[in-house]
């Protein structure tokens, strides 16, 4: 017997009184110090799935083509179930394959099958569903095939998941639900894109944390990942900047936060520019002058570029600390000033050669209504002969081809651009490039009411902080607990970035949704505080069942684990690999959100039921398993979707 008490706590019913529990944050480590495992003493067998078939004796179903049951046990299952349906059936195992599906709720089994998907002609589906049902060989695999209407229904046999996903879980642990779906394969992905000299807004915050997420996704997944942010450094207005700085710059300010003064300083320019409306003469005009330099820039001149050159610089040491907060690091600061000059001349010849521009009171056009009603016309470039924001794009996803030879391209950009993606997409298309079939734009919708209380919001930090702060009160109105943390500014910022991100991520990507302080920084219901209480959670259960080793765990007698809540989280523990594979195909970062909240409320019900205190030590190790593979999968998704899981709070 363990001789520690322990008891469960049950989250569920104890939702209501949680504000923030004793905090000791150990952020150097996030990995925790806890069941330090060793690597050397695994057992080989663990580390894929059909290795453990053969440890086992169970002989493996033959692999279909796209499956991966080497690490993800729901192909396993796909492979099994194709290949027997097709026995009893006389289907093709391709067609039953691609046509399992996922089921909506558990008590529908772990997959199903709608009859009708297989268009066999003359049958009641039905009636083939009762029939295959009580025909179906369950074998090592199944503990139960059920008709539904005209759908056959598979369950998954808890016992043998239990001895296959655990262990697997255990020793693969960072790795668990990764697996190498492409081999060689390069994707470029563009995301944030924010404007220098202009506020970081909401649609910025979103593509940040969309893009952030698909780069971890597509990376797990075995693509090599180039990951971008396309700065909106180029333009008229570093002109008016340019301008702007000369009469209000302060070389202290732009020191102490770049991002800000620019900012200010852009806003105060803009106002002259503005109260002097039409009353001067181009040459005089702060509007002219900006003008001007801008020229000036575009023609390469030396001075010029080289104020630009500081602005941009000294934002960008900005970004890459803010981005850091969010575990986001880029492989290149590009942005529209980097676009090469050789591209955009090229595109424009090429434009003209392939018949598609015509000029206009000077300025060149593209009509794109010839291929598509929807797209309209786009200006390529202006009378004075500068250049635009989509030549400027063109020409770098030219310049980006030449240098990563991308298999894929994707864009992270608000919906207000899908037209603008749209005619991007089809200008590089009609200019003959094989590759414009690989850009996907991922858009997403626009979020209500993220003012600050400091009002507007200027930069990333700006949110962030706001957000720390609010953070920090709420776990102020629990005075005795917030006296015992240890670092609460810590914790409130790591728990705060989690609030932001899960709010921003729990629906479809295109929904609108309201920025809610109050609703987003609770602890209760689907919220990132709640999944970080979760964590923590479980991190608290493995600290105080610190007797039971790695080994202990991998090779407990997992047949002790027999509670239908355990089968349950069994099956979705099971289920992780999956659910990347399918977030890829969507990429909706709620795929694997939604995931992780059925995850952390099936855990919520194992903390009344499974014990680890005051049981055997074998029971105690079966169980603590159980615990350390749900923890770790929550770790896994928590880190794919780019928060910091704490270990205490
Ligand atoms: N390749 C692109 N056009 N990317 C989108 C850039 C977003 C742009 N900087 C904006 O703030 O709206």
């Amino acid at each position: 017997m363990l001789r520690r008490a322990l008891r469960p706590v049950n989250l569920a019913h104890r939702l209501s009184n949680i504000r923030i529990a004793p905090v000791l944050i150990h952020l150097k480590s996030p990995q925790g110090t806890v069941q330090q495992l060793d690597f050397q003493k695994r057992n080989m067998s663990t580390t894929s799935i059909t290795s453990q078939l053969q440890a086992m004796s169970i002989q493996e179903p033959a692999t279909m083509e796209g499956s991966f049951p080497k690490y993800n046990v729901v192909d396993l299952m796909r492979n099994y179930v194709s290949q027997e349906l097709s026995k009893i059936s006389g289907v093709d195992v391709k067609l039953i394959y691609e046509a399992l599906e996922w089921t909506n709720t558990l008590d529908r089994g772990d997959l199903l099958i709608p009859v009708p998907r297989l268009r066999i002609k003359g049958a009641n589906p039905k009636e083939l569903a009762v029939e295959w049902a009580e025909k179906f060989p369950l074998g090592d695999f199944l503990s139960k095939v059920e008709a539904n209407g005209p759908f056959v229904q598979f369950f998954f046999r808890p016992d043998f998941l239990f001895k296959v996903v655990l262990p697997n879980i255990l020793v693969r642990r960072e790795k668990y639900g990764s697996a190498p779906l492409v081999e060689n394969k390069k994707v470029v992905i563009e995301f944030s894109s924010p404007n220098i000299a202009k506020p970081f807004h909401a649609g910025h915050l979103r593509s940040t944390i969309i893009g952030g997420f698909l780069s971890n996704l597509y990376e797990k997944l075995g693509w090599e990942v180039v990951r971008l942010n396309y700065l909106g450094d180029w333009g008229k207005q570093f002109g008016v900047l340019a301008v702007g700085f000369e009469r209000y710059g302060s070389e202290e300010a732009l020191q102490k936060d770049p991002i800000k003064h620019l900012y200010d300083v852009y806003v105060r320019v803009n106002k002259d520019i503005e109260a002097e409306g039409d009353s001067l003469s181009e040459s005089e005009s702060t509007d002219g002058q900006a003008r001007a330099y801008f020229k000036k820039m575009e023609d390469g001149d030396a001075a010029a570029l080289a104020i630009w050159k500081r602005f941009r610089e000294l934002s960008i040491d900005k970004y890459i600390e803010t981005y850091a907060r969010l575990n986001i690091h880029y492989d290149s600061y590009s942005g529209e000033s980097q676009a090469s000059k050789e591209s955009m001349a090229k595109a424009l010849k090429m434009f003209a050669e392939k018949g598609l521009t015509h000029e206009d009171r000077g300025a060149t056009l593209i009509d794109l209504t010839k291929f598509n009603k929807k797209l309209g016309k786009t200006i390529v470039q202006k009378s004075d002969g500068t250049t635009l924001y989509l030549t400027r794009d063109v020409g770098t996803a030219m310049d980006r081809y030449e240098k990563y030879h991308f298999d894929k391209m994707i864009y992270v950009i608000a919906c207000q651009q899908d037209l603008y993606a749209a005619q991007l997409f089809e200008v590089l298309k009609q200019m003959g490039y094989e590759w414009a079939k690989d850009l996907l734009h991922i858009n997403f919708g626009m979020v209500q009411g993220m003012s600050t209380r400091k009002g507007t919001v200027v930069f990333l930090d700006n949110i962030l902080e706001e957000t720390r702060d609010k953070m920090h009160d709420v776990m102020k109105t629990n005075e005795t607990k917030y006296a015992q943390i240890e670092n609460p500014d810590e914790v409130a910022d790591l728990v705060g970035i989690s609030a932001v991100m899960i709010q921003d991520m729990q629906a479809k990507r295109i929904n609108n949704y309201e920025f809610k302080w109050e609703r987003m920084t609770s602890f209760e219901g689907d919220t990132g505080p709640y999944l970080q209480y979760a964590h923590s959670r479980l991190r608290s259960v493995e600290r105080n069942a610190s007797e039971i080793t790695e080994e202990m765990m991998i090779n407990a007698d997992l047949s002790l684990l027999k509670e239908p809540v355990a089968e349950i989280l069994i099956r979705l523990l099971g289920q992780y690999p999956d659910v990347l594979r399918n977030a890829a195909k969507t990429h909706e970062p709620a795929t694997v959100v939604t995931y992780l909240f059925k995850l952390t409320h099936q855990v919520s019900s194992c903390y009344d039921v499974l014990w680890v205190a005051g049981q055997t030590q074998e029971l105690a190790a079966a169980r603590l398993a159980l615990y350390a593979s749900a923890r770790q999968v929550l770790y896994n998704g928590m880190t794919l979707l780019g928060l910091t899981p704490v270990d205490r709070m």
